[in-house]
């Protein structure tokens, strides 16, 4: 999920009041903009979010408010990018309770945590977790397919004496896959593949992919029946929706065969279908038997989210007024295509920027864009009033955090992201406005530490972006084109622009060719 910091100076500012204050100002806003985003990331830390979320004391352990007797009865699976350091904290928290987890991770993790040092992610010598590294390039492959496999077998096992913790984070849907027979795992791959090449949403993709696996959508959570599982949840989705992220497997969802078609549709796939996914959505079975009540179903299950973007942006808020700035959160939920995002970015920075009264049209045509970015009127407008409050009153620069996912529909060849191709398009918007020579400067950056397929986490930029390009022989249209917008700040002031990550969890694909998308 990106994490949007924009900061705005207006023109009229206070003198600083106090030490600090002073200290803080001499800080470049560059400067200041990264540290506001580390602190983002920094809340969303693995270790960190499971300590505020699994909380122990003597044989009790506590999540949402809800305790558990620990027996020496704690089993643990686990799998997404977060994964290792979520199991290597929990496993320090539960101790001797542990008798053995599995947890699926990204492919060479282990290997680049103990390159950066951060060896608190890692699990100890002797630690009852086996770890099993798949899904290189973030496409599910046969290593993750096996570690699937054990963690079917190993919560399959369960009684109604044990209890299952299951970790997980953002990309779990790679590092789980169970195609349902007859489906292979590179039928499943291409489907989901060319779905998300397409533009479909992360709603629509892990719809799709819930009905294609036999672990996902609650099918874990069937498999570990009568386990008491508690499932502690790092979101990477908009709104947290427990059911679609990493796919959902300890979420109970019903499959509508006649919702799946219809996303196969929009996207001009349902005509091109493996017979064995034809074959698998017209099936009229329920996808397991039932065994138990509605109730006992629900009953044997927890599921918490435990780190979050609205977490990360009230962290971010808090270290933006230690910074000196006025923090306003827009909305943890920005979507829509990068191209609205980016003119709604541009617009709202040309409202807390101009130089006199805005022009009355312009809080208008923000509103207008609303409905195709997912927010809310009254957030836009809450946004604006502090915005016009922080420019009127010279009470300092303000800072507009948000969050969200921008879709970009691939249409190039080049390497990029999300994060980076927003703020290549806000720093052109921005070019095309009448604004202050020092100010706004805009942030993007994803809170996993990857921004796509590339090595970056994301990008700064400002009004200055489109002339520091020019003056360099780049041109940020035709790098826009080819959806090459990682290329392009590495190539421009020798990649000063970029976010390089060491930031949530440590990259592992660092020279994937493109587009690529887990299945
Ligand atoms: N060249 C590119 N330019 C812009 N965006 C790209 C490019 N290549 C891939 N992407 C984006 O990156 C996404 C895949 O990145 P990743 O594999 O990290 O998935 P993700 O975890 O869903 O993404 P994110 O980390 O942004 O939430 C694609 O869905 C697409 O939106
Ligand atoms: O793994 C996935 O499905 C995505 O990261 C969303 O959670």
């Amino acid at each position: 999920m990106a994490c949007v910091v924009s900061l705005y100076r207006p023109l009229s500012l206070l003198a600083p009041v106090g030490v600090r204050r002073a200290i803080v100002c001499r800080m470049s806003l560059d400067m200041r903009a990264r540290e506001v985003f580390a602190s983002a990331i920094e809340a969303v830390q693995p270790d960190i979010v499971m300590r505020r979320g699994l909380e122990r004391t003597g044989d009790t352990l506590l999540v949402n408010g809800r305790s558990f007797t620990l027996k020496n009865n704690l089993h643990l699976v686990g799998f997404g990018k977060a994964v290792l350091g979520m199991a290597a904290e929990a496993e320090r928290i539960v101790g001797d309770h542990l008798v053995r987890g599995v947890i699926s991770v990204p492919h060479g993790i282990q290997e680049t945590i103990r390159q950066h040092g951060k060896d608190q992610m890692l699990l100890k010598d002797g630690s009852r977790i086996t770890v099993m590294e798949g899904a290189k390039h973030n496409l599910p492959d046969a290593d993750a397919q096996r570690a699937a496999e054990c963690i079917k077998e190993l919560v399959s096992t369960l009684t109604e004496n044990d209890m299952l913790l299951v970790l997980i984070s953002g990309g779990g849907s790679a590092l789980l896959p169970a195609p349902v027979p007859p489906i292979s795992l590179q039928e499943k791959q291409d489907v989901t593949r060319r779905l998300a090449g397409a533009g479909a949403t992360i709603q629509e993709l892990n719809s799709v992919r819930r009905a294609l696996s036999i672990l996902k959508g609650g099918g874990l959570a069937h498999c570990a029946h009568p386990a008491q599982v508690v499932a502690l949840v790092l979101s990477d989705v908009i709104g947290d929706p427990l059911d679609l992220i990493a796919s959902g497997p300890t979420v109970w969802t019903e499959v509508w065969p006649e919702e799946i078609w219809s996303i196969l549709e929009r996207y001009g796939l349902s005509s091109s279908l493996p017979v064995s996914v034809k074959e698998v959505l017209g099936r009229s079975a329920p996808r397991w038997e039932e065994s138990g009540e509605q109730s006992d179903r629900a009953a044997h299950v927890l599921n918490a989210v435990i780190g979050s973007n609205s977490i990360a942006l009230e962290c971010a808020g808090r270290r933006a007024r230690e910074l000196g700035f006025r923090p306003v959160v827009l909305s943890p939920g920005v979507c829509g295509n990068v191209q609205s995002v980016s003119r709604l970015y541009g617009l709202l920075a040309r409202f807390a920027c101009s130089r006199d009264e805005p022009p009355p049209e312009l809080p208008a045509e923000i509103l207008k864009l609303g409905p195709e970015t997912g927010v809310e009127s009254w957030d836009l407008c809450r946004a604006m009033q502090v915005l016009g409050e922080g420019r009127g009153e010279g009470w300092g620069a303000t800072c507009l955090l948000a969050g969200g996912e921008p879709t970009v529909q691939l249409t190039g060849k080049g390497r990029g992201g999300r994060n980076q191709e927003l703020a290549l398009r806000v720093g052109l918007e921005l070019a095309g406005m009448e604004l202050p020579p020092k100010g706004p400067l805009f942030l993007s950056g994803g809170t996993d530490g990857q921004d796509g397929p590339t090595e970056a986490a994301g990008a700064v930029t400002d009004a200055g972006l489109g002339k520091e390009a020019r003056a360099q022989g780049l041109d940020p249209d035709g790098f826009l084109v080819n959806n090459d917008s990682f290329t392009f700040f590495s190539r421009l002031s020798g990649g000063q622009r970029l976010l390089l990550p060491g930031l949530t969890e440590p990259h592992t694909n660092p020279t994937l060719p493109c587009p690529t998308t887990s299945p």
